[in-house]
């Protein structure tokens, strides 16, 4: 039996809209992603198990990762059954890849079971496909940090789809997932197909300043450039608590702050302990909207998908 885990991932991380990812992991050691086991068995199984399994949808054949093995098995030409169970940990339409998470954790297995008869380019073009069969367009900022792990800048030229590039290990990632829910496919639906020559230019200086400032280790100047032009303008009009977060966030030190991936998950970035635990307090009780919500301190995890058993 192989059992992976696949951790969560904040998308665009504001300047870097379907560009850039980071794969998260909380400070306590609780586990912030799904799980997927699969091993060898008479009869083809998928069972769902974790605390959003009930989210999930109720026909096997819309679980993402049974789309996982039906597209693995053709490929591997092979037509063997096993048994597959998911951990459901992950939020649905949180903006933490919740998708990619399942998706991720998915192929890994699948790959390990079979005895990796996929490169890790073409499982990552795989995952690539599937989520966008979820989100309606095909993008990278989730798969690839979370089965990569670490800040993931999607290249997309010839053979290269994603490389890491350096990550403020100090960094706080402080998110905020309210507990309801906010599809990727209607949030990327809010935004326009064309943008004004501006707001080109400052994106690009933003972008590539960020790059710069992540390779010459300049912290404050990464933060500075971590405006998001292209997605929030449009998407906070859906996220009505999410400017008052923001404005609260800051004042209370934060370095940026932003709408983790397509919302409605709102993450903050900070170097200080102090003033990350300060955010986090004022997010759990003023950014939740049930029981169900949650906030964790978080890391950078430079591991991404590992296998667990
Ligand atoms: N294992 C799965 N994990 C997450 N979503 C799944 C899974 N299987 C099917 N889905 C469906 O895929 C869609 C994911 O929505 P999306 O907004 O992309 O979530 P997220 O932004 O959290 O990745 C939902 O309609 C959900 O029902
Ligand atoms: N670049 C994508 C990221 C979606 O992230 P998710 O966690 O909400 O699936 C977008 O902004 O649409």
């Amino acid at each position: 039996m192989v059992k992976v885990y696949a951790p969560a991932s904040i998308g665009n991380i504001n300047v870097g809209f379907d560009l850039l990812g980071i794969a998260i992991s909380p400070i306590s050691g609780k586990l912030l992603g799904d799980c997927v086991s699969i091993k060898m068995s008479k009869k083809f199984k998928i069972t769902c198990s974790g605390c959003f399994s009930d989210e999930l949808p109720s026909d096997l054949k819309k679980n993402i990762v049974w789309k996982c093995w039906i597209l693995f098995s053709k490929i591997i030409k092979k037509d063997i059954s096993v048994s597959i169970n998911l951990e459901k940990n992950m939020p649905i339409g949180s903006g933490l890849g919740s998708s990619a998470c399942s998706i991720v954790a998915s192929l890994v297995a699948m790959n390990i079971l079979f005895g990796t008869p996929l490169s890790s380019k073409e499982i990552l073009c795989l995952m690539g496909q599937l989520e966008g069969e979820i989100s309606g367009s095909i993008h990278y900022d989730n798969v690839a940090p979370c089965y990569l792990g670490g800040l993931q800048l999607i290249i997309h030229k010839k053979d290269i789809i994603s490389q890491s590039i350096p990550s403020f290990k100090k960094w706080f990632w402080i998110i905020a997932w309210p507990g309801t829910k906010v599809s990727t496919e209607l949030s990327r639906s809010l935004l326009p197909n064309v943008y004004s020559r501006s707001i080109c230019i400052e994106h690009s200086r933003n972008l590539s300043s960020f790059v710069h400032a992540s390779y010459t280790n300049q912290s404050n100047l990464a933060a500075n450039c971590m405006k998001d032009l292209i997605a929030e303008p449009y998407r906070k009009k859906i996220l009505p608590k999410f400017l008052e977060a923001k404005k609260l966030a800051m004042n209370l030190g934060a370095l940026s702050c932003g709408i983790s991936g397509s919302g409605p998950t709102f993450f903050s970035v900070c170097q200080d302990i102090t003033k990350a635990n300060n955010i986090a307090m004022w997010l759990s009780k003023n950014y939740l909207d049930n029981d169900r919500g949650f906030v964790d301190i978080c890391r950078v995890d430079t591991v991404g998908a590992r296998k667990i058993r």
